[in-house]
C-alpha cells in the first residue's frame, strides 16, 4: 500500500515574519453600552437615565418640537462643496444675573457672535433665551453635573472657577458651582435618516477639556463614540466604536477629555421606534383626569430632540478670541493625534472663514498659549500655587 511521506517539520512551521510585512493591529468589533455602568467603564462619559421628572421631560419635548420649526440646517463649505447638515439646529443663551444677584444682564454682543459661530459663521439674528421650561430642566442638570465634577479627577487646563476677588454671575446662588450652563445648542433629528457626522466640538468658547451635558428627548437613537488613536500608537492598536442608545429623558455627560480623545456622531439608522409621549400635549394640567380621552391628544413622534447644555468659559469670552487675517473668530481645536502621558497638551487656533468663503481660508494658525493670552485660572495653576505655598511653609 503506497504511503504518503510525512510532511516535513519545516512545512508545518510558519515562515519567519518578514521585515516588510508588519502585522496590522486587530480590528475591534463595535461595543454596545446600554447601561450607565458600561458607559463609565469604557468612555469618559456618564449616562443618567430618567434625569428629569417625567412630566417636565415631556413638556420640554413638546416645547422644543415647536421651537424646532424655526431652527436651521447649518450650511458650510467642505473643500469645494457647499454642504448642509442632515438635521436642524438652534442656539440659545441663558440670562445671567449680575454679581449682586440683582439685575439680569444679557451681553448680547458677545452671544450674538457665539451664535454666529455655531452657524459656521453665517449671519444670524441675536439668539433666543432659554424658554422657561428649559430653564427649569437646566437647574436640575446643572446640579447633577456639578456633583459629578466634584467627584472626578480634573485635568490641568480645566476651568478652576472664579478667582475669589472676581465678581461672579448670579452672586450667592453660584457658591460651589464649577460649571454653569450659560448657552445651549439644540438639534432635531426627524426620522431615521437624519443624523450628525463624526466630529469633536469646537473649543473656541468652551476652552480645553470642557464638560458638555447632552439631554435626549423623544425617539431613541444611537450616540456613537470612536477614539482617535495617537500617531505613535497607530501600529499598535485600532480604535473601538462604542454605541450608546440615548433614550427619552436621558442625560449623557461628556466629561473632560471626550472632545480631546474621541469623535462622536448620531448615525442614520435603518429604522427607529416611534416615541409615544407619556402625557398629552395640552397644558395645564398634565393629569389624565383633565380629559375624557387623553389618548386622542397623544401623537406618536419620529423626532429626537437633543439639547447640549454648555459652559462658555469667561476666559474664552468672544471679546478674547483671536481673529484670523479674514477678520473672523478663529476656531480652537485639540491636537488629538499627539498625546503625552495620555493627555493632549497642545491646542491650536486656526482660520475658520473657509466654512463660508467657498472653502478658502487665510492659513492663519497659532498654538494656544493659556498664560500668554491671559486666560485662566485653570485647575493646574491653582494646584501649582497650593503646592508652592505648602513647600514654602
Ligand atoms: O445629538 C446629539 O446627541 C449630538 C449633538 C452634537 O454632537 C452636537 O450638537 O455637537
Ligand atoms: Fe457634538
Amino acid at each position: 500500500m503506497p504511503t504518503t511521506p510525512p510532511p516535513s517539520i519545516l512545512s508545518r512551521l510558519r515562515p519567519p515574519p518578514s521585515s516588510k510585512t508588519k502585522s496590522k493591529p486587530k480590528a475591534l468589533p463595535p461595543l454596545s453600552l446600554p447601561s450607565p455602568t458600561l458607559v463609565s467603564q469604557h468612555t469618559p462619559c456618564t449616562l443618567h437615565t430618567s434625569i428629569l421628572p417625567p412630566e417636565l421631560a415631556c413638556r420640554l419635548f413638546y416645547t422644543m418640537l415647536d421651537e424646532a420649526k424655526e431652527w436651521k440646517r447649518n450650511k458650510w463649505w467642505l473643500f469645494d462643496r457647499l454642504v448642509e447638515s442632515p438635521h436642524r439646529t438652534g442656539f440659545y443663551t441663558r440670562m445671567e444675573r449680575d454679581g449682586d444677584g440683582g439685575e439680569e444682564v444679557d451681553e448680547e454682543g458677545g452671544w450674538k457672535e457665539a451664535a454666529q459661530f455655531w452657524y459656521n459663521g453665517r449671519e444670524t439674528k441675536a439668539p433666543s433665551q432659554f424658554p422657561a421650561v428649559m430653564e427649569e430642566a437646566c437647574t436640575i442638570i446643572e446640579r447633577v453635573v456639578n456633583e459629578e465634577l466634584r467627584k472626578r479627577p480634573r485635568f490641568p487646563l480645566e476651568w478652576a472657577g472664579y478667582p475669589p476677588d472676581q465678581s461672579r454671575p448670579n452672586g450667592d446662588r453660584d457658591s460651589g458651582i464649577l460649571w454653569r450652563a450659560n448657552v445651549a445648542a439644540s438639534n432635531c433629528y426627524e426620522g431615521a435618516k437624519e443624523s450628525v457626522g463624526y466630529h469633536s466640538d469646537s473649543l473656541t468658547y468652551l476652552g480645553p477639556y470642557p464638560t458638555i451635558a447632552s439631554l435626549s428627548l423623544g425617539t431613541t437613537r444611537i450616540f456613537r463614540l470612536r477614539e482617535v488613536i495617537p500617531s505613535d500608537e497607530i501600529n499598535l492598536r485600532q480604535p473601538r466604536t462604542y454605541n450608546i442608545p440615548v433614550t427619552h429623558n436621558s442625560l449623557l455627560i461628556m466629561h473632560a477629555s471626550t472632545q480631546e480623545k474621541f469623535k462622536h456622531t448620531v448615525p442614520p439608522q435603518p429604522t427607529i421606534d416611534l416615541f409615544r409621549p407619556p402625557f398629552p400635549r395640552q397644558s395645564p394640567p398634565f393629569a389624565s383626569s383633565s380629559s375624557s380621552n387623553p389618548d386622542h391628544q397623544i401623537e406618536p413622534s419620529n423626532c429626537r430632540i437633543n439639547i447640549t447644555f454648555r459652559f462658555y468659559r469667561p476666559d474664552f469670552h468672544p471679546s478674547t478670541i483671536p481673529r484670523c487675517k479674514c477678520g473672523v473668530p478663529a476656531v480652537l481645536k485639540p491636537d488629538m493625534k499627539n498625546r503625552h502621558r495620555g493627555r493632549v497638551d497642545r491646542f491650536w487656533w486656526h482660520c475658520n472663514a473657509g466654512a463660508q468663503n467657498e472653502g478658502k481660508d487665510c492659513g492663519f494658525w497659532k498654538v494656544l498659549d493659556m498664560k500668554g493670552e491671559g486666560r485662566g485660572p485653570c485647575v493646574g495653576d491653582v494646584e501649582a500655587r497650593v503646592e508652592q505655598e505648602n513647600t514654602s511653609i
